[in-house]
């Protein structure tokens, strides 16, 4: 049954010439176009930040026939999920994206699903900003014959490009990580309306309402990872957790040059979420020691600045970072470069102190015109606060494309290729995304008594099986729980905070298992689906190194100092379907 547009009708139209025919299409596709933008955006603060994608198909006559959004990475694409839920309705129908398909893994599932649903036409708002997928599903719809139109380039006019411009808005950390090499970075603070963030004494608790502080709480579950500097580390001893409701916990950082830090503090309560500590190279090497003790992860910069740290944190495949520092660390930001927005709860008090901390220190700036001005300034009233935010950086620009190796191989034939022999791979929509466990690849497994089951990924699977023929009823829940784990980022948070927090219900043998338990679920997944096998393939005389800095166990590290064993395995099954080697995991493990 056809859904009724409801809320999202757009106006009424009334009998018009040809050219106000035209513009009234505009309209209805902007009124579609912006409710794809508005359910793109439903996985925020349950998920950690990812491509945000919403799919709305429209019928003929005007009614919302399906709609989806994508809840994570590695779940079922929007497209699918809108066509599923109209059915008979796609026949005909036009189907509205936020944003081009990423087709990452080389199957064209969101592609297909509209082209055999019978969709005839689809409005995308951007394409995609990934320079690897970029135009890819445009082209593969074109080629079946449905009637693409994408905002800006095949229609526009003043509403069209309001619309274009709130699709980049719902996925403008994936365009910064198109553009540049720091992940999205937001400034917020809180300050009095004489324009302090703290008392002189540096008591600050609490300057914004509880309003306020809930909608910090929700722009925290919308980060990868919140960073402070030492000294709010010292001064507040705060917690840095969004407490939001939503299921996304953001990591936390902690720059410090001295690492002259507290030795107990709440951000070393890792029980409900990790913190890596970012510092001088040789700062404290005992202080380091007892922080890896708690299970902090501590890692050395040769050159601590905002930017270095930043760069890391894009290789490490965040996409967004909220900064909730004072004023010192804001500074250096800034001077960097790398703060994009700005949320400033401004609330109705005045504090007074000469020596008071205001929220940017010194900048260098000697006249009032040198001033940073905001741009797409929003005010809004948070309970007694008012939040200002805007931008610092205009959006980025995706027009100019950079060629790809190929194309400039191509346009100066003097540049001679760049021979790679080693493929990282790490987030799914990174070139190469299929070879990581998060990717949407159901695997059919066998139990203990040999009966199959169906798994939504390898990484649902693996996290499962550190509880499995373990002799209590919590441990066998735990099992059903992860499988039924909506997305593969969720199985790994329930896979990993079960064994942290209760081992007991871990196999013994689990070290020992581990890798045949993964090379097993990788078989399957490489198996089952030709065009991966193809993928895996191709990659043959190359090095596959999965780019974790992190997980010095599956992944590479971040200087080549991780075992990689996902990479090795992925390798190792590569050299079995190449019929270089035997098929047994035992010699998989033996040869590793
Ligand atoms: N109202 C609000 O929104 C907020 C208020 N506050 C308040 O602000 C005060 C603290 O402000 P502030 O001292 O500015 O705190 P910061 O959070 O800016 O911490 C500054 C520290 O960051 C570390 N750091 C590491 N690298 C750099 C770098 N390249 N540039 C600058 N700093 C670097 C240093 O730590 P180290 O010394 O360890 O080497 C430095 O001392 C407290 O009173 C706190 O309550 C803090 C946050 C938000
Ligand atoms: N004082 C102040 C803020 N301060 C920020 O919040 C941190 C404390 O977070 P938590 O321990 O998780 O509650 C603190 O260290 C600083 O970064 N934030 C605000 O929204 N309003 C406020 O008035």
């Amino acid at each position: 049954m056809a859904l009724s547009l409801g809320a999202y009708s757009p106006p009424l139209i009334c009998k018009a010439t040809a050219a106000n025919n035209h513009s009234h299409r505009h309209v209805h596709d902007v009124a579609y176009i912006r409710r794809a933008v508005e359910i793109a955006d439903k996985s925020a603060g349950f998920t950690s930040p990812h491509p945000n994608f919403g799919c709305v198909i429209a019928t003929r006559s005007g009614d919302v026939a399906g709609e989806g959004y994508q809840y994570a990475q590695g779940t079922k694409p929007a497209e699918i999920q809108a066509v599923e839920a109209a059915g008979e309705h796609c026949r005909g129908a036009t189907a509205y994206l936020n944003m081009e398909p990423g087709d990452c893994h080389g199957d064209h599932t969101a592609v297909s699903a509209l082209v055999q649903a019978g969709i005839k036409r689809v409005v995308v708002g951007i394409r995609h900003p990934l320079q690897h997928l970029r135009g890819n599903s445009i082209r593969a719809l074109r080629s079946q014959g449905l009637h693409v139109e994408v905002l800006g380039e095949d229609m526009q006019s003043k509403i069209v490009e309001e619309a274009r411009k709130s699709c980049l808005l719902v996925n403008l950390p994936l365009i910064h990580r198109a553009t540049s090499r720091v992940p999205f970075s937001v400034l917020k603070y809180a300050m009095t309306l004489d324009g302090k963030i703290a008392a002189s004494s540096g008591h600050a608790a609490w300057i914004s309402s509880k309003m306020s502080r809930n909608r910090v709480f929700e722009l925290r579950g919308r980060s990868d990872a919140i960073i402070v500097g030492g000294n709010t580390v010292r001064r507040d001893n705060p917690r840095l957790t969004a407490r939001h409701g939503g299921g996304h916990m953001p990591i936390r950082i902690v720059m410090t040059q001295t690492l002259d830090l507290p030795e107990e503090a709440n951000i070393w309560d890792m029980s409900e979420v990790s913190t890596i500590v970012v510092t001088q190279r040789g700062a404290r090497r005992s202080f380091q020691k007892l922080l890896a003790s708690k299970g902090v992860e501590v890692v050395e910069f040769d050159i601590l600045n905002p930017r270095e740290v930043m760069e890391y944190f894009h290789d490490r495949g965040y996409l967004s970072i909220l900064w909730e520092c004072g004023g010192t660390l804001a500074a250096s930001a800034i001077s960097s470069g790398v703060i994009h927005k700005v949320f400033a709860f401004v609330a109705p008090k005045i504090i007074g102190g000469k020596y008071a901390p205001s929220p940017v220190g010194e900048l260098g700036m000697v006249e009032m015109s040198q001033a940073l001005d905001l741009i797409d300034v929003c005010y809004e009233q948070v309970g007694p606060d008012m939040l200002i935010s805007g931008f610092l950086q205009p959006i980025p620009d995706l027009t100019p494309i950079i060629p790809s190796e190929d194309e400039t191989f191509a346009i100066d034939p003097t540049v001679t290729p760049y021979e790679s022999s080693i493929i990282f791979f790490y987030k799914t929509w990174d070139p190469y995304g299929a070879f990581s466990n998060f990717s949407p690849h159901p695997i059919q497994m066998p139990d203990d008594n040999g009966k199959y089951a169906t798994w939504p990924s390898v990484e649902h699977y693996y996290q499962a099986n550190k509880f499995v023929g373990v002799n209590d009823p919590v441990a066998r829940n735990c099992i059903e729980k992860i499988k039924s784990a909506k997305s593969p980022e969720e199985a790994a948070r329930m896979g990993r905070s079960i064994q942290r927090g209760q081992p007991t219900l871990v196999r013994s043998d689990w070290d020992s298992v581990k890798i045949d338990v993964m090379y097993r679920a990788l078989k399957c997944k490489f198996s089952i689906y030709p065009h991966l096998n193809y993928l895996l393939l191709s990659t043959a005389g190359s090095v596959l190194v999965e780019a974790s800095p992190h997980d010095l166990f599956w992944g590479g590290g971040r200087e080549g100092e991780g075992l990689n064993y996902l990479g090795r395995l992925l390798m190792q099954l590569r050299s079995e379907f190449l019929g270089e080697s035997s098929t047994s995991s035992e010699n998989t493990c033996l040869a590793l």
